[in-house]
């Protein structure tokens, strides 16, 4: 029987990036972001003894809080990269940065240094490059010297540092920013630096263009410009394609207002109920493939994946020959990647999937008349294959814009992704076939070369296989199972805290007072830094809400909307 599996699909709000991964063998509790409820559950157990404690003050938050974005940033991290020498380097940036970025304004440094490690580590970069995320700003804000990133943390972190240092400088040395320059200029940063810390460098622009508002208006205009001339066809380039969306969208906003806000609200408007039907249609359209017997008897594996379309790729559609919103057809998207089986007389098992599939579709709903283009019949010019459809999704009373379906196998798919037909090249801005293959290759190789220096020694006793809770291995640093009150303050002085708040820290948390901390008692500090992590999400999500009913009604609907929508929340959380 065919198995299928369905891909991620509409980006949840907030974490854009966030890749979800298969889990094998049961979950790692350390590592669950639990909900307020299970936490609360789990606080209750006789075996979570010290949650019942108040949240720790002073240097004991900071190991909180410290504790926290580690689990954070390895939760997200590829589990291949998550080596045991990765956790240590990530947990000695994070102690170098934590003292540094967390005072002075309001500890807003250090969650813009973890904003930025969190989509680093969503790209499934390996810990040299999250690390040097983590200290950019501190180095910025010269609360870091070079000097202590190569002692402290090590020579390859502090080249990256160096080399997103240098290419931060490149668009300056141009007057223009003409279509050919910036074209020369995306070439020369893809040629001649380190690609990890063109990266890195695409971050850190993201997180600028975030926080764009902060800046005075006519830089507003300037940065907009070299993000969306630069550094927006660079992350397409490398890949990094979510990235790229989200940094035209917020350069196209600055720097074209108006036609923003328009599309921004047509879009808007229409987005939840949009989502929800790409994901309806998704698993519709799944069942209907699986229970299809000439499918069962051809493919092996059924993935769907959706979209719903970026403002700036409408803008351009709506740009490129006049038409009007409603006649792009391909604001709702959905794509079928279908595996052929191998054996038997298999060679035109792939194109027959697709055909078929298609004939599943036009039994379920109805085709826009004239849309269909079939690639696989008669694949363009550059060798891109696949199935082109558009359906109507619209109801009586009800107009919606059409749903475009595209029907590939998973070879068709790898060479529109990744060969001459890529995407990158199909809109990236890079348009030489050779230039990204060669880029190809250069990712890989350093890939390889970091996996190679972040690799655990054989004869290594802190292994992942041995190590259930990172964190707890980085502080329990003899590796004797418990952390002592030594170990303890060592990590408090590294912090910037004092001996006393370490004494105040085990004393809340050492639940059988034996003077030091099991794995059991860490657990259960780490379950409450869950719990204070998802109060403050939930604080974060409500005041968007907020925020967002103000701008729209006025005061006298105000208190109803406000608390339906704080009511339904709370009854979903
Ligand atoms: N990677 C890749 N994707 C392509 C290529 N050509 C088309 N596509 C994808 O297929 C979609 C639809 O392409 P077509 O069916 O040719 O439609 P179109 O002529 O662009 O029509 P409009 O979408 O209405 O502008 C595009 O939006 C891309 O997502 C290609 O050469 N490479
Ligand atoms: N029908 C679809 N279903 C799922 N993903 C899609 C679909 N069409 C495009 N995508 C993907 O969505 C991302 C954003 O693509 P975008 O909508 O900006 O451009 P496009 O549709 O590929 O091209 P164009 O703007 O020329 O139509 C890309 O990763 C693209 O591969
Ligand atoms: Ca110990
Ligand atoms: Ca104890």
């Amino acid at each position: 029987m065919a198995t299928a599996a369905a891909a991620a699909t509409v980006p949840a709000g907030g974490r854009p990036y966030r890749r979800a991964r298969p889990r094998c063998g049961p979950p790692r509790l350390h590592r669950l972001r639990l909900s307020a409820a299970t936490a609360a559950a789990a606080s209750s157990s006789p075996l979570a003894p010290s949650t019942s404690a108040p949240p720790p003050e002073g240097g004991g938050r900071l190991v909180a809080e410290l504790v926290g974005a580690f689990n954070e940033l390895t939760e997200r991290m590829d589990e291949e990269l998550a080596t045991s020498s990765s956790s240590r380097l990530l947990f000695r940036a994070l102690k170098l940065a934590f003292p540094a970025l967390r005072y002075g304004d309001g500890g807003r440094a250090l969650a813009r240094a973890l904003a930025v490690a969190t989509s680093l580590a969503d790209l499934q970069m390996d810990a040299e490059v999250i690390s040097a995320g983590v200290l950019r700003e501190a180095l910025d804000a010269r609360a870091v010297s070079m000097r202590d990133v190569k002692a402290q943390i090590g020579i390859s972190t502090a080249h990256l540092l160096h080399e997103s240092l240098r290419l931060k400088h490149a668009p300056s040395k141009l007057d223009i920013l003409d279509d050919e320059s910036a074209s020369a200029l995306r070439k020369f940063c893809l040629t001649y630096y380190d690609i990890r810390a063109v990266i890195l460098e695409l971050a850190l622009k993201l997180d600028m263009m975030r926080h764009l508002d902060e800046l005075p208006k006519y830089l507003q205009q300037i940065k907009s410009l070299e993000v969306m001339k630069i550094y927006a066809p660079l992350a397409h380039a490398v890949g990094a394609g979510n990235l790229s969306l989200e940094l035209e969208d917020l350069s196209f906003r600055y720097l074209f207002p108006h036609s923003y806000d328009h599309i921004d609200q047509w879009l808007r408007s229409q987005e939840s109920e949009c989502k929800a039907l790409i994901n309806l249609y998704k698993e519709q359209l799944l069942q209907a493939l699986r229970a299809d017997d000439e499918l069962k008897r051809i493919v092996q594996d059924i993935s769907i994946q959706g979209r719903y379309k970026s403002r700036f790729s409408t803008m351009k559609k709506l740009v490129k020959d006049g038409r009007k919103p409603e006649e792009v057809k391909d604001i709702l998207g959905l794509r079928v990647i279908l595996e052929p089986r191998c054996d038997g007389d298999s060679s035109d098992w792939g194109p027959r999937a697709c055909h078929r599939t298609h004939e599943i579709i036009q039994a379920l709903w109805k085709e826009a008349p004239g849309t269909t283009k079939d690639y696989i019949t008669r694949p363009k010019e550059n060798g891109y294959q696949s199935l082109h459809v558009a359906i109507d999704v619209s109801e009586p009373g009800k107009m919606r814009p059409l749903m475009e379906i595209q029907i590939r196998t998973r070879e068709m798919d790898r060479f529109a992704v990744g060969g001459e037909a890529s995407h990158s090249l199909y809109k990236g801005g890079l348009t030489d076939p050779v230039e990204a293959k060669r880029l190809k290759t250069i990712m890989l190789a350093a890939a390889e070369l970091a996996a190679l220096r972040l690799r655990d020694l054989p004869d290594s006793n802190r292994g992942v296989g041995n190590c259930k809770n990172p964190a707890f291995c980085q502080l329990d640093k003899n590796g004797d199972g418990r952390i002592s009150i030594e170990e303890l303050t060592e990590v408090m002085e590294d912090l910037g805290a004092g001996g006393e708040d370490a004494t105040e820290l085990m004393r809340l948390l050492d639940a059988n007072s034996d003077g030091s901390l099991s794995s059991d008692e860490f657990d259960s500090f780490q379950r409450q830094i869950e719990l204070m992590r998802s109060l403050e999400d939930n604080d974060d999500h409500y005041r968007k809400i907020l925020k967002e009913k103000l701008h729209m009604i006025d005061s006298a609907g105000l208190l109803h909307v406000y608390r339906k929508e704080l009511g339904d929340k709370l009854l979903v959380g």
